[in-house]
């Protein structure tokens, strides 16, 4: 299971955000060393960021980068041995003091000043050339990190400024998979288990509990039913074409721009005699530079389902049930909506409604949907 900072019981996404609780929900698992340590092994990432930053030194010479969210420092570090002037390096946990140490063993002291503060908050002597940040998480948009990072561009990227990503895009496609089996068992075992209870209840200790069954059911739905899953999807699981339901250019979006994702998509089955048990969603992102000053190199980050370059991200599954036998040539006309969850702005609140043709040219009745991603 991959892990990014769960954000669970965060404030709400139409009023003001809550500081204490925000961090006390989301910010304090990247305090930890672990947390960090799973981001910094996971080389499809590094691999990507670092190319990213010594294929295109030209961005970086003798200039000035803010690191949004900088961590371990390790965005900040690479930054400076690329030949930055100078770095600040943002960081809102005690994760600071790490990278402040970080800098330091690696004699970049002078170059890199890690300032511990919400990005939000503070205040830079000058503005910058380059922001770079890896603000990703599930399914590109939960965290809702990217808006500190449009905070800090609107603020503090000059106006020829270049983002480090520069652009980034979310994917879905129709897939295959034996969890839709596994989770439907869990919810019916949760359930059989719970009509054992409310019987023993009634017998042993004289409480009739059955009012309790539908409130328990939506649970328990909800839990296994409903709850997006981290997986790592193998490519052959795929079972039609993957739709690009949004993109976002890291230099112009506003928090406006992703606060929704709307998308109507179509995707051809492409395997013979298979089930589709839901969908896959996953991200990319790409380092382009701007288009007045490119990159040298332009380096892909992607977390697609892949045989031997999976992410920490993996991919969200969301599990249609019971699945569908669809066939080579069936068709998916699908709607797509994400939105923020009311109870807590860093986490989403998805939507499908798919409607299915066979090759025979029958239309199933249409599928309708709505899942949490946690
Ligand atoms: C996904 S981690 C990336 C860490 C590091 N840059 C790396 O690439 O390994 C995001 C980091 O950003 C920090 N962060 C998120 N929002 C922030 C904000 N508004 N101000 C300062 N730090 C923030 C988190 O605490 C976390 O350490």
């Amino acid at each position: 299971m991959g892990s990014r900072a769960n954000g669970v019981g965060s404030s709400s996404a139409n009023g003001p955000v809550d500081k204490g609780v925000d961090f006390a929900n989301y910010f304090c698992t990247y305090a930890f060393l672990y947390h960090q340590k799973e981001m910094l092994c996971d080389r499809v990432r590094m691999d990507a960021y670092y190319n990213a930053i010594f294929q295109n030194k030209h961005h970086f010479q003798g200039k000035t980068v803010l690191d949004v969210g900088t961590g371990s420092g390790i965005l900040a570090i690479w930054s400076a041995q690329a030949g930055a002037r100078k770095v600040y390096a943002v960081e809102a946990t005690k994760m600071s003091e790490h990278a402040q140490n970080l800098v330091k063993a690696n004699n970049l002291q002078d170059i890199v000043e890690v300032i511990e503060g919400s990005m939000e908050e503070v205040v830079l002597p000058e503005k910058v050339d380059v922001i770079i940040s890896e603000w990703m998480g599930y399914f590109l948009l939960r965290e809702s990190m990217f808006d500190s990072v449009i905070f800090a561009r609107d603020h503090w990227l000059k106006p020829t400024g270049v983002m480090y990503p520069s652009h980034a895009r979310m994917w879905v496609a129709p897939i295959r998979s034996g969890l839709v089996d596994q989770k439907k068992n869990d919810y019916e075992g949760a359930m059989d288990d719970w009509y054992g209870f409310i019987e023993d209840t009634k017998n042993y200790y004289g409480v009739e509990m059955s009012v309790l069954t539908k409130p328990f059911s939506e649970e328990q739905e909800k839990y296994y039913l409903q709850t997006s899953l981290w997986n790592n999807l193998h490519p052959h699981q795929v079972i039609g074409t993957a739709a690009i339901i949004k993109e976002i250019d890291c230099l112009t979006a506003t928090v406006n721009d992703i606060l929704q994702v709307r998308s109507t998509f179509s995707s051809a089955i492409s395997m013979e005699h298979t089930r589709f048990c839901g969908f896959g969603g996953w991200f990319d992102v790409h380092f382009r530079g701007r288009r007045e000053d490119p990159a040298q190199q332009e380096i892909e980050l992607t977390t697609a389902p892949s045989t031997n370059n999976g992410t920490h991200w993996g991919q969200q599954v969301f599990l249609l049930h019971p699945p569908t036998h669809v066939d080579e040539g069936s068709n998916l006309n699908v709607s797509f909506s994400m939105d923020r969850s009311k109870e807590n702005h860093r986490l989403m609140e998805v939507d499908f409604h798919v409607k299915i043709s066979q090759p025979s040219g029958m239309i199933l009745p249409p599928i309708k949907k709505k899942f949490y991603v946690e």
